[in-house]
């Protein structure tokens, strides 16, 4: 069976972060992409420079189109905006039984700009951590997510702890914006162990989307029916080769470089 992996998030028309890097990381991970759009964005390396969101009947009508026909074996969610998009997606996933469910709580675009209005982050915490089979923080949107600061290794697993009280049933709390110059630094928990993933730290301004990229190679795995961990340990790799191997496109934060993993990195997870 060809694996199919179904993405439900905003597009980036810069080509670096949202459903562009989610439908070609899903591409080199050799799983077959769909995308369900929440989102226009005008946007570029340099920040965002429009918002156009998708009504909840566009984005109702692209989830029955694609489950009416074609059965995503895995799904990921990346900016979903406002409070009623979340509610309509959280329905689909229930009623069309979606399961490898990747949220990734996406919340601020690097340069700031707002991508989920904050009276929205209630119906996540409610309506779709509780669906999700992982759930990919960053270090701020794991803070805003459970109100806590974030410094020390032991705030993190605390943190990792009260995300799963909201239900996912597994969390990874990035650490691309931690301190550490040396490392970037994971820590992912299931309820039972603590793991830290670690992968050397590129000196680089080239990171546009990488968190879409590292969700989104999650998702394909989870699509291949990786197991959670195996998933994840792959994403760091994926998102290791494309920041490592930058391509240096634009005169801002640049897109990472989705084509490394495949070109220098395969069979070297
Ligand atoms: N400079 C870096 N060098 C190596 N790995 C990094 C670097 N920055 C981030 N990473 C890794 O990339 C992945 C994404 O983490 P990050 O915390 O940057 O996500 P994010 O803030 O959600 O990204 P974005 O919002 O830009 O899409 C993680 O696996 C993280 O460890
Ligand atoms: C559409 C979109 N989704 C996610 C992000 C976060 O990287 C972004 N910059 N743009």
């Amino acid at each position: 069976m060809i694996p199919k992996a179904l993405t439900i998030a905003g597009s980036d028309s810069g080509g670096g972060a949202g459903i562009q890097a989610d439908l070609k990381t899903f591409q080199e991970l050799n799983v077959f992409g769909m995308s369900a759009i929440t989102a226009l964005t005008a946007q570029n390396t340099r920040g965002v420079q429009g918002v156009f969101p998708a009504s909840n009947e566009c984005v109702r009508q692209q989830l029955d189109s694609i489950a009416e026909d074609l059965k995503p074996q895995a799904i990921k969610t990346g900016m979903l905006y406002r409070s009623s998009i979340i509610q309509t997606v959280a329905e689909k996933i229930k009623t069309y039984g979606w399961s490898n469910v990747v949220v990734d709580p996406v919340m601020i675009a690097k340069g700031g700009a707002s991508l989920l209005q904050k009276e929205a982050i209630e119906t996540l915490k409610t309506n779709l951590i509780p669906l999700s089979t992982v759930i990919t923080p960053n270090i701020p949107e794991a803070e805003v997510l459970t109100g806590m600061k974030i410094k020390s290794n032991a705030d993190r697993k605390q943190a990792a702890e009260m995300l799963l009280v909201l239900g996912c049933r597994s969390v990874v709390i990035k650490g691309g914006h931690h301190e550490d110059n040396l490392e970037a630094i994971d820590l992912f928990f299931d309820g039972n162990d603590f793991v830290w993933l670690r992968g050397q730290r590129i000196q680089t301004r080239n990171t546009h989307g990488t968190g879409c990229t590292f969700s989104a190679a999650i998702t394909a795995e989870l699509a291949k029916g990786e197991n959670v961990l195996n998933a994840i340990r792959t994403a760091k790799s994926f998102i290791q080769a494309a920041i490592e191997h930058e391509l240096n496109i634009g005169s801002g934060h640049g897109p990472t470089n989705h084509w490394a993993f495949q070109t220098y990195r395969m069979g070297r997870p």
